[in-house]
């Protein structure tokens, strides 16, 4: 098939210390699917985005298939092949179709998602004990193929070093919380929570990864708050604002709140 050659770990995630931005194409696959015409085309949205300065592509090819297709996997993993640096990340839930789309295609980072078939949406992480035991060959296999591993994880410090122990390379804090709380009286205690649980994955040896509703207006705030967070990925806002500005100038608009994020 087509397999990536999967980089040494570290490699991608992090652009020149900064955060990277990996952009989430499941909704130009959910407007495409309501024809039979091809458009928009997911490829054509990943490489102008690539060469808008995108760092990662994600997926989520959920066992529906209401969004991303099996052939968005392969087409995106063949197109990827032209772009040595860029990650391509496949999130999903490893009990579902996402181990068969890990072994054929061999991202750089596979991100497992507690969902069930047919959910709306990604909407809790992992729970350990609960789910370790089970977690743990799969991570594994993942690495054995030269695949990164990150876990969707609520932001409950006490569940990192149970992530760690489990084998992750990384967690992905699920943000939607924090989305939701931005701009209330409650953004503040919120975000703490994140500052916590990213500090309690950095202390023992987890890389941080982000998303899930963020968008231009709390991402500055949130990659200020909450250190080493190596890589957000964005769908939803993202492509909401492209319908409106087209992608080059919302990339560069993401791009912006990243670098404003850093700024002293
Ligand atoms: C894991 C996560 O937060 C996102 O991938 C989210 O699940 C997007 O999926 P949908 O685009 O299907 O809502
Ligand atoms: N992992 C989160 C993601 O890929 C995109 O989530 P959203 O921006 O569509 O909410």
């Amino acid at each position: 098939m087509n397999p990536l050659v999967a980089p040494e770990p570290g490699h991608h995630g992090a652009h020149g210390g900064r955060t990277a931005l990996s952009v989430n194409l499941n909704k130009v696959a959910l407007l495409r699917n309501t024809r039979h015409l091809g458009i928009p085309s997911v490829t054509k949205a990943a490489q102008i985005v690539l060469e808008a300065g995108a760092q990662g592509i994600t997926v989520h090819p959920r066992p529906d298939e209401r969004h991303i297709r099996a052939h968005d996997v392969t087409d995106l993993a063949e197109l990827l092949k032209a772009w040595p640096a860029i990650e391509y990340n496949i999130e999903g839930n490893p009990f579902h179709n996402l181990m068969d789309v890990i072994r054929q295609v061999r991202p750089h980072q596979a991100t497992f998602v507690p969902d069930s078939v047919g959910q709306f949406t990604s909407d809790h992480g992992w729970t350990f004990p609960d789910d370790a035991e089970r977690l743990r060959p799969l991570i594994a296999e993942c690495q054995a193929l030269g695949v990164r591993v990150s876990l969707f994880m609520d932001p409950i410090p006490e569940m990192m070093r149970a992530a760690r122990e489990v084998g992750a390379d990384r967690v992905e804090l699920y943000t939607e919380a924090y989305a939701s709380a931005w701009g209330t009286p409650q953004q503040a205690e919120v975000l703490t929570r994140y500052v916590r649980a990213g500090e309690a994955a950095l202390a023992v040896g987890l890389e941080l990864n982000a998303g899930h509703d963020l968008n231009r207006d709390n991402l500055s705030d949130f990659l200020r708050a909450v250190p080493g967070v190596m890589e957000v990925s964005i769908g939803h806002a993202l492509i909401a604002d492209a319908l409106e500005l087209g992608y080059t100038e919302t990339i560069r608009d993401y791009q912006r709140c990243i670098q404003r994020a850093y700024a002293p």
